[in-house]
């Protein structure tokens, strides 16, 4: 089963994306000893930067010439280092930065000036999608959002129509404006895209919002399982990849429908046969681990990445101690719940003593979840457009938004 292959079969090698004879493939690593703190958000070393760049560049072979210890050190670099993030008050590190920051203050400041505050129906509209949201924190945070995504949008659709008047072109093809959400596990990707997914919906320029997770683009289990990679499902090689990108291809080409399989989080695996069928909404929002890594070069010499598609990009960060205690929780959740599903793949983790789930799920978060945050996701971080940093309460304490 799964869980015991995460713990004593760690894949050396990482395998090879299957059908992806392109893929450049995150390497593996056993790692899986290595002491990891708990709390990573407070340094109290020195910063190696030869080491940061060395394991940014290329992990593995920065493990293999550091020792653990070491080695572990980069890892807490990477996880604590804010992103290009320099204080607003340093003007010149600030203007060497491709990001502008806005303090919590200054960003839920921007909520009064902003139309369309929530109405009763709204309340109840995000309350029934079962997420823990926090009112005012949509209010302060995700309303602001929501207008900024706005202006975005239809200033998206005005300069298709001036470019195509300039061009000369007859046809006018309607294409939806592609908002990609990445970040780790548990972050709170697919919360935050519900609610902008209502959020916009609202708008008069955005009536018609569809979302579309990554899960979907998993290898079913069984081709996981063939090529040995099933202890690494959301590693980049886990996806097919050149699905995803024909997916979006199509929907950015104005494709009247495309369609996207379906991931059943009961049973751990593609639902055979199930799909859900984009028809040229307004407004696609795409989330998913990896939806911001950087382009593969194909046999063929082409690169393209999933982010070649976006209009806009969210990443979402918050400290790895914070995005571990949220795995449980949703973990401890799902036990007394999902789990019971006796068609839940974890349905024996039921009626394990506490203790022992418990040890089952931290073990995964950090062999799995946590190496896949640090390899792949957090490097990705500095190439969306909008950074939101979460704190241990799930509020947005500072956002970072890429300069035009
Ligand atoms: N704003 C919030 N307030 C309170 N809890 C939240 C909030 N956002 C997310 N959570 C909780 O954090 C956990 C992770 O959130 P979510 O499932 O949205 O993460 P995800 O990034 O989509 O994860 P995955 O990649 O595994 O699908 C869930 O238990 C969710 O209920
Ligand atoms: C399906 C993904 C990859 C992303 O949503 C994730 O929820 C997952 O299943 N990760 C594999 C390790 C784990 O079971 O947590």
């Amino acid at each position: 089963m799964f869980e015991t292959r995460v713990l004593s079969e760690p894949n050396p090698t990482g395998g090879q994306a299957p059908h992806e004879p392109d893929s450049n493939t995150a390497t593996g690593m056993d790692n899986g000893n290595a002491p990891i703190p708990e709390d990573l958000s407070e340094p109290s070393w020195a910063p190696s930067t030869e080491l940061l760049r060395d394991f940014m560049a290329d992990p593995t072979a920065t493990q293999a010439r550091y020792s653990q210890a070491r080695y572990s050190q980069a890892m807490r670099e990477v996880l604590s280092a804010r992103p290009h993030l320099p204080p607003a008050d340093e003007s010149a590190a600030a203007a060497a930065s491709p990001f502008v920051m806005y303090s919590r203050e200054q960003w839920s400041a921007l909520s009064d000036q902003t139309p369309l505050p929530l109405r009763q129906d709204d309340v109840n509209r995000l309350r029934a999608l079962g997420d823990p949201l926090d009112l005012a924190e949509v209010d302060a945070i995700y309303r602001p959002l929501t207008a900024l995504l706005q202006i975005y949008a239809t200033g998206m659709v005005k300069l298709r129509g001036q470019r195509a008047d300039f061009l000369g072109e007859s046809s006018r093809v309607r294409t939806p404006f592609v908002i990609g959400v990445a970040g780790s596990v548990a972050v709170g990707k697919s919360s935050v895209s519900r609610l902008l997914r209502e959020l916009m919906s609202r708008w008069p320029g955005t009536p018609r919002v569809d979302l579309v997770t990554t899960d979907g683009f998993l290898y079913p289990n069984r081709e996981l399982v063939e090529h040995g990679i099933m202890d690494r499902k959301g590693f980049p090689e886990s996806y097919n990849r050149r699905a995803l990108l024909q997916f979006l291809a199509a929907v950015k080409s104005g494709a009247p429908e495309v369609s996207a399989p379906v991931y059943s989080h009961v049973t751990y695996d593609i639902v055979p046969g199930k799909s859900q069928v984009v028809r040229a909404p307004d407004v696609l929002i795409i989330e998913g681990l990896n939806v911001l890594a950087p382009p593969r070069i194909t046999v063929a010499g082409n690169s393209l990445a999933v982010s070649d598609f976006f209009d806009f990009s969210i990443y979402l960060h918050a400290r790895p101690a914070d995005i571990e205690q949220w795995y449980i929780s949703r973990y401890r959740q799902l036990r007394r719940t999902a789990f019971k599903d006796p068609q839940s793949f974890f349905r024996e983790i039921a009626s394990w003593p506490d203790e022992e789930a418990e040890q089952h799920a931290r073990r995964i978060w950090r062999d799995v979840n946590l190496k896949n945050l640090v390899e792949n996701v957090a490097p990705t971080r500095s190439r969306a457009t909008l950074i939101l940093e979460k704190d241990s309460d799930h509020r947005v304490h500072r956002l970072h938004l890429r300069k035009l």
